[in-house]
């Protein structure tokens, strides 16, 4: 393709008047030719140019890039249909084969599919008069030259770092911006300081980041991949190795940039992350459900995803406890109190034991008890599989008694009979396990909270009032803050794994071959597509039929440990749910995003350092986001004054867009007037914000107490309207609709075009009220529209 590439030099920037962005535009003339290599050589060019012209050039190389899209994707559905025409016939071999090539297909097509929209959204001039577009995936012709290239990889940095002080080789960056396949506009920035339109913005791609900021929000999070801001993408290409703490005020891109980089990092170390996988873990399902769409446009799908309530396979908890009971679950301490717990299920009895076994005395001694208790603690194995060596002792000890009863020499064979024979006797086994108690954490963990004297032996330092809260009846159901407790207990107590491990072992065996194989596969048909590496074709060319992938084997295992583990909303996490992450990442490989001044769990984090010290030691690092994306200056000036008001631990945050009028204060004269207010302005905001087209969302945030009577008046007044989504304990479909009315924890993480805040002085009275509300006042992206009839806290006014 030839093709005379001249530039335009478009400035965007945010017009006060109209609310809008206004796009300004310059020619900078540059052209350029693609040679026979794929690459595009720009050369300057005097001729002025229309800006159609250019959009009508830029549309040549899309089309292009599109064209080899569909190429590929069709070679790879002929090699799946390929491998499908096969069917179910040969060797068991030949069929798990089979199966593995299929996987392998079909996810690669899946990424080709993952990539339609924005499949191209950047080109770099660089000084040495190449061109580099870049693009969510990297793809070559057929002659194997490269001509998209992968945000992620290096050669792709610059696209994001290049400034016009460190233009890093960058002559002219260029944003695309397209529907569809259809090239729409341009928006270039010129990093030659000698030139007159050398770009002045701090922001890159300033008018493509002011467009994507002001879109109408959906239910789902969108990614940000055409416009990271050079802070955003030195944290996501950060190194692998070590906690990477990103600390960053409401909006700064905290989540974008957690899945941003889990994407990076399984693209840069794919070998090494691929078969432990990555472990997303979020605060709540709904928050996951508002992320869920961001990787798998990104092109990737192998992350587990979790909420800390659901990191135990199998086991619901979704009972509800007060915010001061899991204060106390949430302690550090708990991992000495259900140590002792546990220990306090080995001890030794009271007195001698004396039973009469089959017509003979036989005495469980203490002493022999308390040495085959140390023997066992020797072995410093799980207390059930420690059981093992425990029992074992006992026996013998028991059938030595038996044997000296008979007297006389004893065959060895003899001696086994009888302890196998002790062993089924129920009294016997009935003094071990008083000695030595089988447990599930389950048992051990509700035990603690229905038996008072189990919790204040394993407890001793724990206040009465505490253990007093912490009191339930049986059979209650599991909460959030029991899950690292069960956790805990389920390390301290341990399977048995015997079986497993002997299984591993014959498994490691055949897998060795099949490693061999399949990089030889990959070698000489590159059918991988850098989506799969050899050591995944191997588990699948040795998965007899197993179509499970890292992520769902994963998943099901308590015990699996991840390469790699994300944190968002981190701040909320306890010290106990701390060491639950931990233990499943022995590496502590881990990218932590969260704000100590939102954090509303009385178990949560005020301090990154007192929190993470303890755990980590210095195996952290810390990195500051400063620009806030979401809100308009206004409301973010007036949740920053709020916050210092009332001291909570802000980072500096600036606002990268100012929104006239974006700040509504609304006051009514008395309490009853607020219910008829809010309708009002809820109406007023669904008309502004929410298009025919759906997109567009509204919340009503809400004192917690509240949620139900507001909804309630919404319904009363809009009838059963399908705008308004269902009670708040449905959430996860919540945002699907485009009005919600949420207590301000629930709106935690999400973001919304209109918030129409109810009664802010009644949110800060209640517990964490102040970092409640500051989170509250920081969902909008347009407007804040405060109801109230109580004085407004601190801070609020100017
Ligand atoms: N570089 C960017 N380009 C376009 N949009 C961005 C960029 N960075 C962030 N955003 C947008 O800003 C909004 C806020 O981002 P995000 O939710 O990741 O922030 P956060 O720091 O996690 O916020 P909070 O702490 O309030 O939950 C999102 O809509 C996100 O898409």
């Amino acid at each position: 393709m030839d093709g005379c590439i001249a530039g335009v030099r478009e400035r965007a920037t945010w017009d006060q008047r109209t609310g809008r962005i206004r796009v300004r535009e310059t020619s900078d003339r540059t052209s350029g030719t693609r040679a026979p290599d794929g690459q595009v050589t720009a050369t300057p060019d005097h001729q002025p140019s229309g800006r159609q012209e250019e959009i009508g050039k830029e549309q040549l190389v899309v089309d292009t890039l599109y064209a080899r899209l569909d190429e590929l994707r069709a070679a790879t559905r002929a090699r799946l249909a390929g491998v499908r025409r096969g069917g179910p016939s040969g060797s068991p071999q030949n069929r798990s084969e089979r199966d593995a090539f299929a996987t392998l297909y079909e996810d690669r097509l899946a990424q080709l599919e993952s990539v339609e929209e924005r499949l191209t959204f950047g080109r770099l001039d660089l000084d040495d008069d190449t061109t580099r577009y870049v693009g969510r995936i990297g793809l070559s012709d057929e002659d194997h030259a490269s001509i998209l290239t992968d945000w992620r990889a290096p050669a792709a940095q610059a696209f994001y770092r290049a400034t016009a002080a460190h233009p890093d080789g960058v002559r002219r960056r260029r944003h695309l911006v397209t529907r569809g396949r259809s090239v729409t506009g341009l928006e270039d920035e010129v990093l030659d300081l000698s030139s007159d339109s050398a770009s002045q913005s701090s922001l890159s791609g300033e008018g493509a980041l002011l467009a994507a900021m002001a879109a109408g929000r959906t239910s789902r999070m969108g990614d940000i991949v055409a416009t990271i801001q050079a802070e955003q993408d030195a944290i996501i290409r950060s190194e692998l190795a070590g906690a990477l703490v990103v600390q960053g005020g409401p909006g700064t891109g905290k989540t974008a940039v957690a899945l941003h980089r889990a994407a990076y990092l399984l693209y840069a170390h794919r070998r090494l992350l691929e078969r432990s996988g990555v472990l997303l873990v979020g605060p709540s399902l709904s928050f996951l459900h508002y992320i869920d769409q961001v990787l798998p446009s990104l092109g990737e799908t192998g992350v587990v995803s979790t909420t800390i309530a659901e990191l135990l396979p199998g086991l619901v908890a979704d009972g509800e406890e007060s915010p001061e009971v899991a204060r106390i679950k949430g302690r550090a301490s708990w991992a000495r109190i259900v140590q002792r717990a546990v220990r306090a299920r080995q001890r030794v009895p009271a007195a001698d034991q004396h039973l009469r076994i089959d017509g003979h005395d036989l005495v469980v001694r203490r002493s022999d008890v308390r040495d085959a208790i140390a023997k066992a603690h020797r072995t410093h194995k799980p207390h059930n599989l420690a059981r093992v060596p425990f029992v074992r002792e006992m026996l013998g000890r028991l059938a030595d008694q038996y044997l000296a009863e008979l007297g006389g020499p004893v065959a060895p064979e003899e001696r086994a009979e009888v302890i196998d024979d002790l062993r089924r006797q129920r009294e016997i086994r009935i003094a071990l396990n008083l000695a030595w108690m089988p447990l599930t954490p389950e048992r051990l963990i509700e035990d603690l909270f229905v038996k008072p004297h189990r919790l204040a032996e394993a407890a001793p330092d724990m206040s009465r009032a505490d253990r007093a809260a912490l009191a339930r009846p049986q059979g209650s159901p599991w909460t959030p803050a029991d899950v690292p407790l069960l956790d805990e207990a389920a390390e301290l107590l341990g399977e048995d794994d015997q079986a497993a491990r002997a299984q591993a072992k014959a498994e490691a065996a055949d897998r060795a071959a099949n490693l061999e194989y399949a990089r030889q596969v990959l070698e000489s048909s590159g059918a991988g597509g850098g989506i799969v590496g050899a050591e995944i074709l191997a588990d699948r060319f040795g998965g007899g039929g197993s179509r499970l992938t890292t992520a769902e084997r994963a998943a099901q295992d308590r015990t699996w440990t991840y390469a790699h583990v994300v944190v968002d909303e981190a701040q909320e996490l306890s010290a106990m749910a701390w060491r639950a992450l931990v233990r499943r990442c022995p590496t502590r490989s881990m990218t932590i995003v969260g704000d100590v001044a939102q954090t509303s769990s009385l178990a949560g984090a005020r301090s990154w350092a007192s929190m993470l010290d303890p755990l980590l030691r210095d195996a952290w690092r810390q990195a500051t986001l400063t620009v806030n994306y979401r809100t308009p200056t206004q409301i973010a000036d007036t949740a920053q004054r709020f916050a210092a008001a009332s001291g909570l631990p802000t980072s500096s945050l600036t606002s990268a867009r100012d929104v006239p009028g974006a700040l509504v204060l609304a006051p009514v004269p008395v309490a009853g007037a607020v219910g008829p207010e809010v309708v009002a302005r809820v109406r007023a905001a669904l008309a502004e914000f929410v298009g025919p087209d759906g997109a567009g969302r509204v919340a009503v945030v809400v004192p917690a107490g509240r949620v139900g009577e507001v909804r309630e008046q919404l319904v009363e007044a809009h009838g059963s309207t399908p705008l308004l989504a269902g009670p708040a304990a449905a959430l996860p479909g919540a945002l699907a609709a485009a009005l919600t009315v949420l207590s301000p924890t629930q709106s935690k993480g999400l973001e919304f075009d209109a918030v129409v805040l109810v009664e802010p002085a009644e949110i800060l009275a209640a517990t964490s009220g102040a970092s409640d509300l500051y989170v509250a006042m920081t969902r909008p992206t347009q407007r804040l529209v405060v109801v109230h009839a109580q004085p407004l806290p601190g801070g609020f006014a100017d």
